[in-house]
C-alpha cells in the first residue's frame, strides 16, 4: 500500500480504493494465503463491485467463480493430503470430506462461509478506516494530535509495527469515536428469540426479528455530550469502560453477547496499523482545499456516498521507508 501510494505522490488518488485493497488482501491472506498485487489488484476492486451488485440483485453468487483458488484446492484435496500449512480454507475443505453428516460441510456451505467472512471482515474494517480518515481531514486539530503521537512513539524514520499499537492511545480513541458516529453495522445483525420473552416489561414474541439501532443509541444525547461532534477525547479517560466487549449499552459497534463479532481483535489491529501507517508516512492534502463530505448510505454496511479523493505528500525523505 505504502509503495503504491508513494508512486503517486503529488497527484489526487482514490484513498478509499487503496484502503479497500489492503483490507481485502489481509482477509484473503488469513483465509487461504496470497494477496493481489499490481494488475491483479483489479480483481479485488471487481469483487467489491460484484458484491455491491449482488446486494442489489440478491442473486446467489458462487465465490469460486471469483477465486479459482477454492476449486483448485478442492481438486488438490482429492489427491494426496497437503501435509503442511493447513490454513482456514484447508480446514473447511477437510470438513467437506469427512463423510460424517453431523460435521461435514457441502461446497455450497463452504462458499457461503468464505463469502460471509471476506465480506464481513473487509467491508466493515475498510469503511471504518475510510470514515476515520474523512473525519481527521475535516478536523485538522485532531489530525495534528494523531501525527504528534505517531512522531513521539514511532519516531521519524521508523515504520509502524504491531508492538507500537498499545501505546497509540489517541489513535485508539479516534477509531472508537469513528465507530461511535459511523458504526458500519448500524442495526447490528438481526436476532430472533427462540422463545417468547419479556424484557423491561415488553413482550417479545418467539421468532420475531429484532434489530438494535446502535447508530441511534451511539448518538443519543442522554449518554453522549454533543453527540454529533467528532471528539475522540471523550474516550481517553474511559478506555476500560468504553471497550469493544459489548458490556456497555451506550457503545457496542461489534454487538454484544454470544453472537458478538468474532473478528474484533483482527479488526482492531488492521485498523490501527493501516491508519498509523498512512498518517506516519504521508501528509494528506485535499484537492481544491474542499473538505470531504460525510454523506452516508446504508447498504450492507453504512458507507460513504463519495469515495475519499486526496493527494499524498511524502513525510520522509528516506525512500527506504516506502519500500
Ligand atoms: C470494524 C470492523 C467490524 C465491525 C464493526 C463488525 C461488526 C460486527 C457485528 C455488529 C456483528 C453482529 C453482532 C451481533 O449482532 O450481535 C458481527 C458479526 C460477525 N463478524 Fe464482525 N465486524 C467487524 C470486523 C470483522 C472481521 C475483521 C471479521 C473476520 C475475521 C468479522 C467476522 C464476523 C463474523 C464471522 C460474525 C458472525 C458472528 C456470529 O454470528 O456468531 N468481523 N460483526
Amino acid at each position: 500500500m505504502v509503495k503504491n501510494i508513494h508512486g503517486k505522490i503529488g497527484s489526487p488518488i482514490n484513498l478509499s480504493e487503496q484502503i479497500f485493497l489492503t483490507t481485502f488482501n489481509v482477509t484473503v491472506n488469513m483465509l487461504w494465503g496470497g494477496s493481489l498485487n499490481g494488475e491483479e489488484s483489479n480483481l479485488g476492486l471487481e469483487f467489491k463491485d460484484r458484491f455491491e451488485e449482488f446486494l442489489r440483485l440478491m442473486v446467489e453468487p458462487n465465490v469460486s467463480d471469483m477465486f479459482p483458488v477454492i476449486e483448485q484446492r478442492r481438486k488438490l484435496g482429492e489427491g494426496p493430503k497437503m501435509a503442511d500449512s493447513k490454513d482456514f480454507l484447508q480446514q473447511l475443505l477437510e470438513l467437506n470430506q469427512t463423510g460424517d453428516v453431523k460435521t461435514s460441510l457441502s461446497m455450497k456451505e463452504i462458499n457461503a462461509v468464505l463469502l460471509n467472512i471476506v465480506n464481513g471482515a473487509t467491508d466493515t474494517t475498510f469503511t471504518t478506516m475510510e470514515w476515520a480518515m474523512t473525519e481527521l481531514l475535516r478536523h485538522p486539530d485532531k489530525l495534528r494530535r494523531v501525527v504528534d503521537e505517531l512522531d513521539a512513539i514511532i519516531g521519524g524514520p521508523n515504520i509502524v509495527e504491531e508492538f507500537h499499537l498499545p501505546r497509540l492511545l489517541y489513535l485508539e480513541a479516534v477509531v472508537k469515536e469513528t465507530l461511535r458516529i459511523h458504526p458500519p453495522a448500524p442495526l447490528l445483525m438481526p436476532h430472533m428469540p427462540s422463545e417468547t420473552i419479556i424484557v423491561a416489561g415488553y413482550t417479545i414474541p418467539k421468532n420475531s426479528n429484532i434489530f438494535f439501532n446502535v447508530w441511534e443509541i451511539q448518538r443519543d444525547a442522554e449518554f453522549w455530550e454533543d453527540p454529533l461532534q467528532f471528539e475522540p477525547e471523550r474516550f481517553l479517560n474511559v478506555i476500560e469502560k468504553r471497550n469493544y466487549k459489548g458490556n456497555s449499552f451506550d457503545f457496542f459497534p461489534f454487538g454484544s453477547g454470544r453472537r458478538i463479532c468474532v473478528g474484533i481483535s483482527m479488526a482492531e489491529k488492521i485498523m490501527m496499523l493501516v491508519l498509523a501507517t498512512l498518517l506516519h508516512c504521508f501528509e494528506w492534502e485535499l484537492p481544491n482545499g474542499r473538505k470531504p463530505d460525510v454523506k452516508e448510505q446504508l447498504r450492507l454496511v453504512l458507507s460513504k456516498v463519495e469515495p475519499l479523493i486526496v493527494v499524498p505528500i511524502a513525510r520522509s525523505s528516506n525512500s527506504m521507508q516506502y519500500q
